[in-house]
């Protein structure tokens, strides 16, 4: 195993060090360390987190390797400043079996290049009528812990409850995508002005804060932990406000696109805007960052959502729902919150490892820690273009933006994923 020296280095902002990385784990820290065997990784200027995780990300496979594959995914991922990521369960068959989430589990093992820990379907099929066999996915070699039907609502308040009992036996987490389906049949867009005037159906902001509400009054009555994906509205987080003030075990996530994106993208119709939950206003983006910032809201998780060309580049009305993130996501932190490393490193790394229970991950680097970390040039600035991103589908919405901030380098257990700004393998 080689060893890396890191120079001059500032770790989550701190003022410059070297970081010295052998046989997995961080082994020393200090100005001036020299080591004659190790490579040297010239780090002036750059800034060390500890490795992203990510609660949410849609690797496709099995079933839409057109799309998406978990090596391409976990590539992609490493890119980004990942070390670890959560794989969605809306796969092709659905990971609703100890099958399905090992074979993902494996997957991931072979490509390497991040832990891929699969997420298990809370109802058969995502069909939203029995319960998947938790109990098998949670002893499996994959030990799921988080479980969610992602793309779809687990609508049925009954079952919400019964998953939510059930996962308390091993501390397991629903993850819900709140979307009360009889609110939101045929909609297109959030449902407000812009779809008005484009006469789209709409998608309702109470269509996400009536599950929310319900959903952590069910888990307060059962005691157990729900997570709350992609938080799209102001509204949604009051409800979750007022949940954690009365100490309801609850975590909620928001995208980098909620965070940036209104649903004005809508105007161009172009479908590479079209996700669920829909891009919101101004004044919910406000709030996002706001609960973001005080810590409401608990993480960033990207929701990457890679979509094969033709289920993307149609029209409006057929195109799927669903962008990339993993990329792009750090670059869209920086832009919202600047050079606040210790939020980002808490909001991206240390909050998701703890709430998905990853060890070794989420910690920052100092002697003895597993070295899983990346390297941050923040003061560069790059074009996004689409045909240049790891991932094997397109549908970026930050198409030929210039996002500030740079991956120059990714280690996972002190093996390189990402060495200059590329992918190792
Ligand atoms: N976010 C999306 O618009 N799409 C996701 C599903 C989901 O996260 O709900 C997908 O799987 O494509
Ligand atoms: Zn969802
Ligand atoms: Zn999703």
């Amino acid at each position: 195993m080689t060893a890396y020296l890191i120079k001059n280095v500032s770790v989550v902002g701190a003022a410059p060090t070297d970081l010295l990385i052998r046989d997995g784990v961080v082994a020393e820290t200090g100005a001036g360390l020299t080591a004659p065997d190790a490579t040297v990784v010239d780090a002036t200027g750059l800034v060390a987190l500890p490795g992203l995780v990510d609660l949410h990300t849609h690797l496709r496979e099995p079933g839409r390797e057109d799309a998406e594959t978990v090596e391409t995914g976990s590539r992609a991922a490493a890119l980004g400043g990942y070390t670890a990521v959560c794989a969605m369960a809306n796969t092709s068959p659905v990971a609703d079996t100890a099958g399905v989430v090992e074979q993902v589990w494996r997957l991931g093992r072979e490509a390497g290049l991040v832990d891929v820990q699969p997420i298990g379907a809370v109802t058969v099929g995502l069909a939203g009528e029995h319960l998947a066999e938790l109990g098998a996915m949670a002893d499996s070699a994959a030990r799921v812990r988080i479980f969610s039907d992602d793309g779809h609502c687990v609508a049925d308040p009954k079952l919400m409850r019964r998953a939510l009992e059930y996962v308390k036996a091993f501390d397991g987490i629903i993850a819900q995508h709140a979307e009360e389906p009889r609110l939101t049949e045929g909609a297109q867009m959030h449902e407000g002005e812009v779809s008005t005037r484009l006469g789209l159906t709409g998608w309702p902001a109470v269509a996400e804060e009536a599950i929310i509400a319900r959903d952590v009054l069910l888990a307060e009555h059962v005691g157990s932990r729900l997570h709350v994906c992609h938080v799209s509205t102001a509204g949604s987080v009051e409800v979750l406000r007022q949940a954690k003030a009365r100490g309801v075990r609850v975590t909620a996530e928001v995208t980098p696109h909620h965070l940036l994106l209104t649903d004005a993208r809508a105007e161009t119709y172009d479908p590479v805007f079209k996700v669920n939950p829909p891009l919101r206003t101004e004044t919910d983006i406000a709030a996002l960052r706001a609960a973001l910032a005080d810590g409401v809201i608990d993480i960033i998780a990207t929701d990457h959502a890679p979509h094969a060309v033709e289920d993307k580049e149609c029209e409006w009305a057929y195109a799927r729902p669903g962008m990339l993130g993993l990329e792009t996501a750090l670059s869209i932190a920086i832009d919202v919150f600047g050079g606040d490393w210790d939020l980002i490193a808490e909001r991206m790394s240390r909050t998701p490892a703890r709430i998905a229970g990853l060890d070794g991950h989420g910690v920052d680097p100092a002697p003895g820690v597993p070295a899983n970390l990346t390297l941050v040039d923040p003061a560069a600035r790059r074009v996004v273009e689409p045909a240049e991103l790891a991932s094997r589908s397109r549908n970026t919405p930050y198409a030929r933006m210039t996002l500030p901030g740079r991956i120059v380098a990714t280690f996972l257990r002190g093996e390189p994923t990402v060495l200059d700004g590329k992918a190792v393998k």
